[in-house]
């Protein structure tokens, strides 16, 4: 079974992850979800990544948009985690989203919606907040979630406030400018991987974007 989770998961919930990183696996095989190698460890590993967003709850009735999902990362393990959350995966790629929505159907996740096509033509349930692995610098995430937003009507103690929260590697510097120039109200926060999954993910960030809009 999947370990060193970032999160408590019920043992349904971790038999879910185990056969989503089978599922996962098994189609990765013929359609190319997750870049190679993608040996089960590896996307236990992916789903790890993931998880780390669950540092923080999102809050109960959310809708989380997860832009550029491929084969559901992070929205699979988000919706197995949050179940009181509607996560939409969105992805250009047909057989992406098919396989999604294969993944979606076998695994019972009734939260976990798909949506095929371009990010800048999304027309889906708007998004409280948005999330995002490895699929566009953070000025692009930010407009396309913020032209597609709706607002929560309010904030959730301790939980991720509505706006972006993506995942990133390496310096985020000129992204992070970047961002500065498109959108001066927005503020980010950076909180390194190294405190939620170890030393060795010290290369790692959950960036998180929000511009006080609740
Ligand atoms: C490198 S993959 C990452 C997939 C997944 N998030 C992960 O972490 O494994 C980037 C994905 O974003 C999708 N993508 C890139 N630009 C997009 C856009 N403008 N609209 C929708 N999907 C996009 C690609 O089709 C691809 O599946």
């Amino acid at each position: 079974m999947i370990s060193d989770l970032p999160v408590d998961l019920s043992p349904a919930q971790r038999d879910t992850l185990d056969a989503y990183v089978g599922q996962l696996e098994r189609v990765n095989a013929r359609v190319n979800l997750v870049a190679r190698p993608a040996g089960r460890a590896d996307l236990e590993r992916h789903v790890r990544h993931c998880l780390a967003l669950a540092v923080r709850p999102f809050p109960d009735g959310a809708v989380v948009v997860d832009w550029g999902t491929g084969g559901g990362l992070p929205a699979v393990p988000l919706a197995v985690a949050f179940p009181d959350v509607q996560v939409v995966a969105v992805d250009a790629v047909g057989k992406k989203t098919e396989a999604v929505k294969l993944f979606a159907r076998r695994l019972g996740l009734e939260n976990l919606d798909v949506w095929n096509g371009r990010a800048e033509a999304y027309d889906g349930p708007a998004p409280h907040l948005s999330v995002s692995r490895a699929t566009a610098p953070l000025a692009t995430l930010w407009g396309w979630h913020v032209r597609a937003r709706q607002p929560m009507g309010g904030q959730t103690d301790g939980a991720w406030a509505p706006g972006l929260v993506c995942l990133k590697g390496g310096d985020l510097t000129a992204e992070t400018a970047d961002l500065g120039d498109a959108a001066p109200e927005a503020e980010v926060v950076t909180e390194s991987l190294a405190d939620v999954l170890g030393t060795e993910w010290g290369d790692k960030a959950i960036v998180s974007v929000t511009d006080g809009a609740v």
